[in-house]
């Protein structure tokens, strides 16, 4: 299949190194997905890689859209661990695994750019036909190896397209940002860093030679221009003599701290549970974006876990000693929040504490603002939003003195916000503003892992209960839509586990919402209250007894605070004037 065709030595090797593995071009690449246990230990060992990483991607992805290219970044086994680019050609590349969490080691993928450029430690290009199966043979792909100060291999950077749109410049990318992850490891851990100069004149548009030195002047680190000049043996020796001003001194760190990989180690964050590939990809992104201080805008329906995927990002970041406050954006009626978000002088406004009260973003200090519901913010709130944003300082109502806000904002909605700026009740500059990292909970009916979740809900809920879920029950669960998503599944199964008594659960014991719940209402509707009519009246009462407690009164109607908040502003129940629960 390949005879006649030019290729790099490099590529002619790698196919034997295929072929002497018994790999079938003609048959699927073999697809490794990672395990949740194993996406924890990649996190934990990449800490570094990843969140020097982010920001160069981050300034890539512009580029990218609409040219059917997407960048992506690999560990040293080959598992890729973050992707950016055109969503049209991300799609594609799906099919073939080319996405977070597969692995394109040598081994099961064959030819390809990141797994040979693994195992050649150089750059290596793969056109088309190159990739050793057929499958990937639409492909063209780019990959630089990414290599530490000291020289240990940490990963690639790779870029990939269709093969028709095969460029030059795609490499000299990769080699760039693989380039530059090296200067700032080096800038990182080195105490000094010191820059050579070019050998000659026609080397100095390539990049600066760079060594890094610790407090006695040892070399802990170069870069590969660096050791193109001076040989990897330098490492561990003192620093060569040069002639008086020859080399230039960049930045001395020595008063600076950075965690190192080994001693950053990221904690578990067992609540979110689930094993579904899906599922694990968000978390992953969560995971990766607690390290880095983007914003994060988490989509997904009501009940997904949005919540708890931020509580995730903020007790997973450095920010997890700081205050994590939620916000319901879509609970604060409009003339509020202002004075909610940013605070409010002494006597601004009738109805306001005497002595004034600080926002939910000053409260936030340097921990994290989730602002919920987002999408159902009002315009004039979106502006004021965008403008604290923009600017990091708030103004509490009736102050003239602005104060600097410092806390990470995530936000959050179930609404898809391109068709609302479309619709003109969305603004696109604070979509923009807030959508640094994306990241999209699957829906439960569209998880592959109901079943473990129920299992896992369920040993939470009944702690020390051995009870298990018969056959019956699990193929109700599996068979039914689930609208509440996660929060339906836990109300529903603390409804059976009540039923069941602490025996196991029966299909008898799953209650689900169903058309023959509606019974026969037009011979009812004439002596009972409708649903409605009965939901409003029941939502009126536990407000009164809680005093307007929205957790609270969420919890007595065992709905979620969330869709309570819908509730009251569907049927226009108003809370009283304290917001402490919001
Ligand atoms: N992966 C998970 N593992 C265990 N529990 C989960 C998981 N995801 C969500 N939950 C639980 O499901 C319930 C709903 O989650 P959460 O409030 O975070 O959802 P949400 O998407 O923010 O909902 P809403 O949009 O209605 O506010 C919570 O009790 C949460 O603890």
């Amino acid at each position: 299949m390949w005879e006649g065709r030019e290729v790099s030595t490099i590529v002619q090797q790698s196919w034997k190194r295929c072929q002497a593995s018994n790999l079938k071009a003609t048959e699927n690449a073999y697809d490794q997905i990672i395990s949740m246990s194993r996406i924890k230990e990649i996190i934990r060992d990449n800490h570094l890689l990843i969140r020097t990483s982010l920001p160069l991607f981050e300034r890539l992805e512009p580029f990218l859209a609409n040219t059917e290219h997407i960048a992506l970044l690999a560990d040293s086994d080959g598992n890729i661990i973050h992707t950016v680019g055109d969503p049209t050609f991300a799609d594609h590349a799906q099919k073939v695994q080319l996405q977070i969490g597969a692995n394109w080691n040598e081994g099961f993928k064959g030819t390809n750019a990141i797994g040979t450029a693994l195992i050649e430690r150089v750059p290596v290009h793969v056109q088309g036909e190159q990739h050793y199966f057929l499958e990937n043979q639409f492909l063209t792909c780019s990959a630089s190896p990414v290599f530490s100060a000291a020289g240990e291999l940490l990963g690639v950077v790779n870029i990939s397209t269709r093969k028709e749109y095969n460029h030059p410049l795609a490499m000299t990318l990769v080699c760039m940002v693989a380039e530059s992850l090296q200067n700032r490891f080096l800038y990182a851990e080195a105490d000094r860093v010191v820059a050579l100069p070019h050998a000659d004149a026609r080397t100095s548009s390539r990049s600066l030679p760079l060594i890094g030195l610790d407090r006695d002047d040892r070399i802990v680190g170069i870069n590969e221009s660096a050791k193109k000049r001076l040989g990897a043996a330098v490492l561990g020796s003192e620093m060569p003599q040069l002639d008086k001003g020859m080399d230039r001194t960049m930045k001395d760190n020595r008063r600076r701290i950075w965690p190192s990989a080994k001693t950053a180690g990221v904690k578990p964050f067992p609540r979110l549970a689930g094993s579904c590939p899906h599922f694990l990809q968000a978390k992953l992104m969560g995971q990766k974006a607690a390290l880095v201080d983007f914003p994060v805008l988490i989509l997904g329906e009501s009940g997904t876990g949005k919540e708890l995927f931020a509580q995730m990002i903020h007790e997973m970041g450095s920010r997890s000693n700081a205050p994590f406050i939620a916000v319901n954006c879509s609970a604060i009626p409009e003339n509020l929040i202002e004075s909610e978000l940013f605070g409010y002088e002494g006597g601004s406004f009738t109805g306001a504490q005497r002595e004034g009260k600080i926002g939910k973003f000053e409260a936030a200090k340097k921990g994290t603002i989730f602002l919920d519901e987002i999408g159902d913010m009002s315009l004039r709130s979106q502006a004021a939003l965008l403008r604290v944003l923009q600017e990091k300082v708030v103004t509490p109502v009736g102050s003239n003195q602005p104060r600097p806000i410092h806390a990470r904002v995530i936000a959050a909605t179930h609404r898809h916000l391109p068709d609302e700026i479309k619709a003109g009740r969305f603004r696109a500059d604070l979509y923009y503003r807030l959508k640094g990292v994306m990241i999209q909970l699957p829906p439960l009916r569209q998880r592959t892992d109901i079943l473990p979740l129920a299992e896992h809900l369920l040993r939470q809920l009944t702690p020390g209960s051995s009870a298990s879920i018969s056959r019956e029950a699990q193929e109700l669960l599996a068979a039914y839509a689930w609208p509440g998503n996660i929060r339906e599944l836990q109300s529903v199964l603390i409804q059976a586990a009540f039923l069941a008594d602490g025996g196991d659960i029966e299909a008898v014991h799953i209650q689900l919402e169903g058309p023959d719940e509606a019974g026969d209402f037009s011979v009812r509707k004439q002596e009972l209250p409708s649903l409605k009519e009965s939901e409003m009246e029941a939502i009126k009462r536990a407000i009164r007894t809680t005093g307007g407690n929205v957790s609270q009164a969420a919890k007595l109607l065992q709905i979620g605070r969330n869709t309570l908040y819908r509730k009251l502003a569907e049927y226009r129940i108003s809370l009283p004037a304290t917001w402490e629960d919001v």
